[in-house]
Formats: C-alpha cells, structure tokens, sequence
C-alpha cells in the first residue's frame, strides 16, 4: 500500500519551496492551487459556474478568469469566499485523486499532496501524515507582501482568511520551520524522511 503525504502551512510559509525539494528527491507531489488553476480554464464546468455567480465582468480579453480581481473580492467577503470555494473545491478534489490514482498505478509507493486548506476544507481523510511548513506570522506577513506585492491590508486579509499558522502548527505529525536558509529546510526534510523511513 502506498503512503499519502500532505503538505501544508499557511499562504507563503514555503509549501511550494518544500514541494519542489520533495520532487528534487524524486517523489510526485499533487498540488491544489495548480489543480485550482486547471478547473477554472474557459470551457470547464467551475469556469462557466464562477461566471454565472461573479458576473462577466470578471473575464480578461483572452477569456481567462481576472484572478487578482476575484482575489480581491474573495479574500474581503468570507460569504463570496464559501460561494468560489463551493465551487472549486469538489472538482480540485476529484482531479487531485485522479492524479493521485495514476500515480499509484504507475507503482509509486509515497505520494505528496501540497494542499494549502488541508485543515480549513476538513480533508485530513486524504491523506495519512502531515507536514505543516512553518514560519512565524511576521515573516509570513512580510514573505506574502514581497511576493504578491500586497499592501500590508490585502496581505492581512489573506493570511485572515485562513486557520493561523500557529494552530496549524498544533496539528501537524512533522514541522518543518522555514525561517532559515532553503538548506537548513532541505535538512529538516530530510531528517522527516528518515524517521519515517521514506526512501
Ligand atoms: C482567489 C483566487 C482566484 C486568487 O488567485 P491567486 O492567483 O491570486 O492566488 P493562488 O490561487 O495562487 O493562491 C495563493 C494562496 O492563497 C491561498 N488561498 C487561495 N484560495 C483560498 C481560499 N479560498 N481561502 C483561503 N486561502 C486561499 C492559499 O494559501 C494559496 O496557496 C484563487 O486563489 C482561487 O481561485 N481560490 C479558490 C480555490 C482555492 O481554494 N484554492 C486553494 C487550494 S484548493
Ligand atoms: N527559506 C526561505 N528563505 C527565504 N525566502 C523564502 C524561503 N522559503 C520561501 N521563501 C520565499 O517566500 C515566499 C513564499 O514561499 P512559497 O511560495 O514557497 O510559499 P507557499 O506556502 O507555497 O505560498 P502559497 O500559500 O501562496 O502557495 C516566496 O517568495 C519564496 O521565494
């Protein structure tokens, strides 16, 4: 039997710095956000359903959904939230558990699913061990700020959005504290991969 692996942390604690180290050491890491991308595409079902919801106004020129416009409405308004994610979550699910099918059919024995709301969408069933990726709510404020070039409120309101990282952190069977150098984190994986005998 294989064993399914999630990765999770709060936005821009390091999930997809310690996914793509995961991969680095040859394992198949199944990741919700790129899942989230692929069933919001102009012709599938989530895309036409956000549309009907959020109005067409949403839409860019190429027919791609406006993500830095639905972010700020979504991340502001937790009932507009529960609407997108009522519609996008049931099929990530359905395409991260295809993919985690074929992985297990091409005869993986460990499988990693990167899951950013693994606790807030109440999917912990997925999988059977936790990896929370950790840093302090200060340099996760400043990580998110840097990176999406936020305003230290738009960056708040997300960070809000979801369960602290503090709590997360409470639930996890492996922490790994990405507040120093990629190496240091490298190590801690590692250290993780060994005293589960993941190989
Ligand atoms: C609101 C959207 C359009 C913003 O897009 P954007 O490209 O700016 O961000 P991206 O998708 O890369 O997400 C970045 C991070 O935001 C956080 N986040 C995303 N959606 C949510 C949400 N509904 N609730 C709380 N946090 C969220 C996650 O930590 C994620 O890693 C997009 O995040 C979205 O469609 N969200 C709903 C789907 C979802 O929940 N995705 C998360 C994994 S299933
Ligand atoms: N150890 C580190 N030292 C310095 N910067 C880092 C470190 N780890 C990650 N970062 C930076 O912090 C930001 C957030 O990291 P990353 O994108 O991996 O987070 P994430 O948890 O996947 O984010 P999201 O929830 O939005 O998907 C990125 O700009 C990344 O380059």
């Amino acid at each position: 039997m294989a064993l399914v692996i999630g990765v999770t942390g709060g936005i821009a604690t390091g999930k997809s710095t310690v996914s793509a180290l995961i991969k680095e050491q040859g394992f198949t890491v199944i990741d919700a956000d790129i899942a989230a991308r692929q069933v919001v595409e102009p012709g599938e079902v989530a895309h036409q359903q956000i549309i009907e919801n959020f109005g067409i106004d949403l839409l860019l020129e190429n027919g791609q959904i406006n993500r830095q416009k639905l972010g700020s409405i979504v991340f502001h308004d937790e009932e507009k939230r529960q609407l997108l994610n009522s519609i996008v979550h049931p099929e990530v699910r359905k395409k991260m558990n295809d993919e985690k099918q074929a992985a297990f059919e091409r005869g993986e024995q460990v499988i990693f699913l990167d899951i950013p709301l693994l606790f807030e969408s109440k999917l912990t069933a997925m999988v059977e061990k936790i990896i929370v990726v950790y840093v302090d709510e200060q340099t996760q404020l400043s990580r998110l700020m840097n990176r999406n070039g936020l305003s230290k409120e738009d960056a708040l309101s997300r960070i809000q959005s979801q369960i602290s990282i503090e709590e997360k952190v409470k639930l996890g069977d492996a922490i790994i504290d990405n507040r120093g150098s990629i190496e240091d984190t490298k190590h801690q994986l590692l250290a993780i991969f060994e005293k589960w005998n993941i190989q």
